[in-house]
């Protein structure tokens, strides 16, 4: 489904990303793991076409996406949560979600109605503050908002960079479990996501990054894989 071939991106003379392959199958989930600074954000922000890349390719549901602008793998169907979650200030819960369902033009008023249910069935605390400003919600309920906008625009694959950084533990939980929801109804995901023992039980694979390069990849439920990757990182 997203084909990563031998990607190289740069920011000015600093070479990050140094020949990343990666897939991702349909209905996949899959953990990019990694210490701080590798490169793991580059990779997510290189897919959703934030920052170009030098060289390289990318493809994504069969149409060479390689250097496509932002707007352009959105519209492609690649959603993307990114870290700083950006929330519109001003706008409550609701309208925020309302520019997520945007995303997918031509869409009636009735499916549009339809999509907000599912969203707010799928994130109670939301419809609870739907009337709520966007920036009053603590992190993690701001966390699930970004979630849930991406969401509105029916993407094809979610793309979700450190979703529970910074969060109480209550909440990391909660976000856990909305995240095992997502993949049990077979939405692809890319994760990056520090706490490696909880996020290994969330996908299916994993890669794991060092200094721009791929330098393990696994099957998450082999014991050894498993064992390899979390005394690489040494947790
Ligand atoms: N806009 C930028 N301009 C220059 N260098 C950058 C930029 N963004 C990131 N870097 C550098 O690129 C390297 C990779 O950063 P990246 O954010 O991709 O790593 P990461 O693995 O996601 O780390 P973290 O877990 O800390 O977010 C780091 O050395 C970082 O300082």
């Amino acid at each position: 489904m997203l084909e990563l071939q031998d990607v190289h991106t740069h920011y000015g003379l600093s070479h990050v990303l140094q020949g990343i392959s990666l897939k991702v199958g349909p209905g996949e989930v899959v953990g990019l793991f990694g210490r701080n600074g590798v490169g793991k954000t580059t990779v997510i922000k290189t897919i959703a076409g934030w920052v170009r890349p030098s060289s390289g390719s990318m493809r994504f549901d069969g149409t060479d996406m390689t250097g496509a602008a932002p707007e352009q793998v959105c519209r492609h169907g690649i959603g993307l949560v990114p870290e700083d979650r950006r929330i519109f200030p001003g706008l409550t819960v609701e309208e925020n979600l309302k520019l997520g369902l945007l995303q997918v033009p031509r869409r009636s008023r009735a499916a549009s109605r339809g999509k907000l249910d599912e969203i707010y069935q799928r994130f109670p605390r939301l419809a609870e503050r739907r009337r709520q400003m966007g920036t009053t919600l603590s992190g993690g309920e701001q966390q699930m908002l970004a979630m849930a906008r991406v969401l509105a625009g029916a993407p094809k694959l979610l793309l979700i960079d450190e979703p529970t950084e910074g969060l109480a533990p209550m909440i990391v939980d909660e976000l856990f479990e909305l995240m095992a929801g997502l993949a049990r109804d077979g939405i692809p995901i890319v994760l990056v996501e520090q706490n490696v023992q909880r996020a290994i039980a969330l996908t299916q694979r994993y890669y794991l990054i060092e200094r721009g390069q791929v330098t393990a990849q696994g099957e998450s439920a082999n014991a050894a894989h498993r064992a390899d990757l979390l005394e690489k990182l040494s947790v």
